[in-house]
């Protein structure tokens, strides 16, 4: 993209505002021949108050977009802002703080603390802070969650779907800026993802977080305002108010180009390979 990421970068729909954005983010692995390009030059804005999904190919570049956002990784080159916060050459205590203060995560595996109860995981971010949540906010959550009568509970006694909602409670706790999700629906049948798919769009839309999700699956991203397309390190597509019909459809464009680029030599994302790039048009359908 040669555009500046503040004029028009992929994922700023209509927007209150960036929640956070980078410039010309590239990330590789490894040196020499062997040097993979897992992010190349990417610009980006995500949109404050808005659900953004991130798709793609397998390898394609989704969690290392979504670590280097988040500040989990280091980057090759290029600018990540937070906010107005830009976080690429903050020291890594800095970092830190700054990711439990301002970010909330949710993984796959939910990474809740066997011998706590739903309480007392849902404010352990907070606690090992040394922050008092605000309370009024942590109804909300426990009530827009569903786990008024839950709190007690340890995980053990929970359900797959409940637990990733205690998952989904503490990553929304501390009311950060940003809420980052690593394929939350990974682990869960499909009633328990729907159910947390329906949360984290009730996050957005009645507590006005914003989220930005990795996923695999064209029905999770069906929930999202905005799919943003990831191939070989590069966002090439982008899809407002999408359906599952319609990404479904999208990925299967990204398999046969793959499969074409098979054919015809070195697999994508090698550096010095420009070789079966799917379409790279300027995002902004939809
Ligand atoms: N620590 C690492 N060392 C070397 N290469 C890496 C490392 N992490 C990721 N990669 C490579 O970077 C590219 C992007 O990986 P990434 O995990 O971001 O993709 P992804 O789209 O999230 O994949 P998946 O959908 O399979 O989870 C891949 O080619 C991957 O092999």
């Amino acid at each position: 993209m040669s555009t500046p990421a503040a004029e028009h970068s992929p994922g700023l729909a209509s927007a209150d505002g960036i929640a956070a954005r980078a410039r010309g983010l590239t990330k590789a692995y490894g040196s020499g021949e062997t040097t993979v390009l897992a992010l190349d030059s990417v610009d980006v804005a995500i949109a404050r108050g808005r659900f953004t999904a991130v798709m793609g190919p397998s390898g394609s570049g989704k969690s290392t977009l979504m670590h280097c956002l988040a500040g989990l990784d280091n980057v090759s080159a290029g600018q990540v802002w937070l906010g107005d916060t830009e976080i690429t050459g903050l020291k890594d205590r800095e970092l830190t703080r700054l990711r439990r203060d301002r970010v909330g995560f949710m993984f796959q595996s939910f990474n809740l603390i066997p011998t706590l109860n739903a309480l007392e995981n849902i404010t352990l971010p907070m606690d090992i802070a040394g922050r008092k949540p605000d309370e009024r906010w942590l109804d909300q959550v426990i009530d827009t969650l569903g786990l008024r009568n839950r709190l007690k509970h340890r995980p053990a006694q929970l359900s797959g779907g409940q637990q990733q909602r205690v998952a989904c409670a503490r990553a929304l706790a501390s009311r950060p800026e940003l809420i980052f999700a690593d394929e939350p629906t990974g682990n869960l049948d499909s009633r328990a993802g729907l159910e947390v798919l329906g949360f984290l769009r009730e996050a957005v839309d009645r507590l006005n977080q914003t989220v930005v999700m990795v996923t695999h699956d064209p029905g999770a991203a069906s929930h999202s305002d905005l799919v943003l397309f990831l191939a070989d390190g590069r966002i090439v597509d982008e899809m407002r108010r999408p359906t599952a019909e319609a990404v479904l459809e999208r990925m299967k464009r990204f398999d046969v180009l793959r499969a074409q680029s098979d054919d015809d030599g070195p697999a994508p994302g090698l550096v010095g390979d420009g070789a079966g790039r799917p379409d790279e048009s300027v995002p902004g359908k939809g």
